[in-house]
């Protein structure tokens, strides 16, 4: 997977990806990053790539013409790769786009600054995600969180370990269930027996209920969505009633 960034921080990108599984994903040749300064893009002498809002208003934009040029030079450098724009006002970044985008060979995005882009530009973007509804300083942390969520749905990436987290999580679609290790007891609290008890069919039983319990509480829209699979009801019910609902 080839990602390309068009950003005025190459380093804030190149910086995260130094450390941990991302870090090991490049030295592997698992992923390839790539930097565009938007500013070796500029038309004028000062490396400028900003400019005054038409109509008036607040802080300044990215004018098209760099943000143009670094997406047509980062086409050619990586065909085929949609281009993305990290801004608030795109798409909510979810699971099932993460894997979509883990099945294309190479990403283009493009990181904002200052207090967005000019909206011509749009006409040349492939897809507008939002990280969140809040508003960041720049482009990059969405990028990154997008490279990384991406990254680790590559195969090869994530240790056996790790592979099955991300195999329950996202294939169940609900909450992950809590998780204990040792010491047995932390601050008086011990750990729930069943989990020391090496009946594995009553583990897995706990920590599904665990997960149901949870997202019934705390993400009901996605229970919602999801909905309850043979057996799930029931479990849930126990759920309620152990909790006192
Ligand atoms: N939330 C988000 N999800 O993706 N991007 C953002 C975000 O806040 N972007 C900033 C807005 C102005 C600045 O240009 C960059």
């Amino acid at each position: 997977m080839r990602f390309d960034v068009i950003t005025i921080f190459p380093g804030l990108i190149h910086g995260y990806f130094q450390e941990g599984i991302v870090g090991r994903a490049l030295t592997r040749g698992l992923i390839e990053v790539h930097t565009w300064n938007l500013r070796d893009f500029s038309d004028n002498a000062y490396r400028r790539v900003d400019d005054r809002p038409f109509g008036g208003g607040p802080g300044m934009l990215i004018m098209a013409a760099p943000l143009l040029a670094a997406i047509a030079t980062a086409r050619q450098a990586n065909p085929g790769a949609p281009v993305i724009y990290l801004s608030p006002q795109g798409q909510r970044l979810q699971q099932q786009a993460v894997q979509d985008f883990a099945a294309v060979p190479g990403l283009i995005l493009l990181a904002g600054r200052y207090e967005g882009i000019d909206e011509r530009v749009l006409a040349a973007v492939d897809a507008e995600c939002s990280i969140g509804d809040y508003v960041l300083a720049g482009g990059e942390l969405p990028a990154l969180v997008l490279m990384e969520a991406v990254a680790r749905q590559l195969p090869g990436l994530l240790g056996h370990a790790d592979s099955a987290v991300e195999d329950s999580f996202a294939a169940s679609g609900l909450l992950d269930c809590p998780h204990y290790t040792r010491p047995e007891v932390v601050a008086g609290e011990s750990v729930p027996e069943v989990l020391l008890s090496g009946d594995h069919g009553r583990i897995r039983r706990w920590r599904l209920q665990q997960s149901l319990g949870r997202t019934a509480e705390r993400r009901p829209d996605l229970l919602a969505q999801r909905g309850l699979q043979a057996g799930e009801k029931e479990l849930l019910e126990e759920y309620r009633r152990q909790c006192g609902e």
